[in-house]
């Protein structure tokens, strides 16, 4: 079998159409233009990819952008000034703040302080609660991704084996609670899991979460299954030219995609439904904030 590419490039890029719509709406009806902050410490490379692409599509689809840089040795008080700032500015219905930290800041203290009400990524405590008892919450963006590709490729994933390899609290455990909601029979396996090869040969869905260039071969996955690859690696790539660079996933994809069903690219995959999705939660947060009725679609 060969696989089916899932372009999450175009379907961030409907998702990403479906959200200016919305935010059109939000403008002309009621004058209200949805916003979001990054608050960005320190210089981490792959966090500045993120944050660059992250405020270009936030303006291109109509929204308010902000963004906080902060020097590495920012104090705790004074990001949690930041953040309270935030919190209270009516203008602004999403707050995120780039992980990681750097190491002398509490990373669970300065997400807790976010306003849960505006917190995009899902990373506060109460929306962890809220998505575990299966109650309306904010949903983190990378696993909302990779379930709306899911869902779209499946239609339903009721009652199929799904492997979650990664147990991250940003992407691992939401996305194993978000396919639970979804009725998938779910395993998590990490890095003491055993015999990894088998468990992953039992899953008719595979997300991979693990921060390792290209480690889930080909021979690990059953034949039709569908792969859905979160890992974002930078290699250097010498036979691109000198000190050129590229990205792969956590998954080798050539022979993944010999016996798959259906898998996702990297770059072009899960990488741009994190964005997409990151925008239809702001607008999320703007709706509930105005007692609006929120997008349909763009929630779990
Ligand atoms: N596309 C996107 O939008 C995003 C992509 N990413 C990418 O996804 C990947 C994972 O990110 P994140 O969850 O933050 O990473 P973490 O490093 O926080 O977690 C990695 C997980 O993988 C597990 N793991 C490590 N080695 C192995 C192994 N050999 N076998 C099985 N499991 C293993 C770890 O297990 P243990 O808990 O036992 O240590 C851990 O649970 C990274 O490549 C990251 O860059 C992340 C966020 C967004
Ligand atoms: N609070 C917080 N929330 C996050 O969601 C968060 C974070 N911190 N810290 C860093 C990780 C990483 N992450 C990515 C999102 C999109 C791409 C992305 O769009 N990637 C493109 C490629 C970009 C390129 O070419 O380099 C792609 O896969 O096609 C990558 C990585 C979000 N993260």
């Amino acid at each position: 079998m060969t696989a089916k590419t899932i372009d999450g490039k175009e379907f961030a890029a409907r998702v990403r159409s479906q959200v200016g719509e919305h935010v059109a709406r939000l403008k002309n009806d009621h004058g209200i233009t949805p916003g979001l902050a990054v608050v960005l410490v320190g210089e981490d490379p792959a966090s500045q990819v993120y944050v660059r692409s992250k405020g270009k599509m936030t303006v291109e689809v109509g929204m308010k952008s902000v963004e906080h840089k902060l020097d590495a040795d920012t104090s705790e008080a004074d990001l949690l000034a930041v953040v309270e700032q935030l919190n209270n500015d009516p203008e602004i219905h999403g707050i995120l703040v780039q992980l990681p930290l750097p190491k002398h800041l509490n990373e669970d203290l300065i997400i807790n302080s976010i306003s849960p009400a505006k917190d995009v990524d899902g990373f506060h405590i109460s929306n962890v609660g809220l998505l575990g008892t299966g109650q309306k919450s904010m949903v983190p963006c990378t696993p909302l991704g990779c379930l709306m590709m899911l869902r779209d490729h499946h239609g339903s994933i009721s009652g199929m084996n799904a492997v979650v390899i990664g147990r991250s609290n940003i992407v691992g455990k939401p996305m194993a609670q978000l396919l639970l909601n979804d009725s998938a029979t779910v395993t998590i396996a990490h890095s003491r899991t055993k015999d990894l090869a088998d468990v992953v040969r039992r899953a008719d869905i595979v997300v991979a979460a693990v921060g390792r260039p290209e480690m889930v071969p080909g021979d690990w996955i059953k034949e039709g299954a569908t792969v859905i690859d979160v890992g974002i690696n930078r290699l250097d790539a010498p036979e691109k030219g000198e000190g050129k660079t590229k990205l792969v996933g956590d998954v080798h994809f050539e022979s993944c995609a010999e016996r798959a069903g259906a898998i996702t690219p990297v770059p072009g995959g899960v990488g741009p439904m994190t964005i997409a999705c990151l925008l239809a939660n702001t607008v999320t947060a703007c709706c509930r904030a105005n007692g609006l009725a929120e997008p349909e679609g763009l929630t779990a």
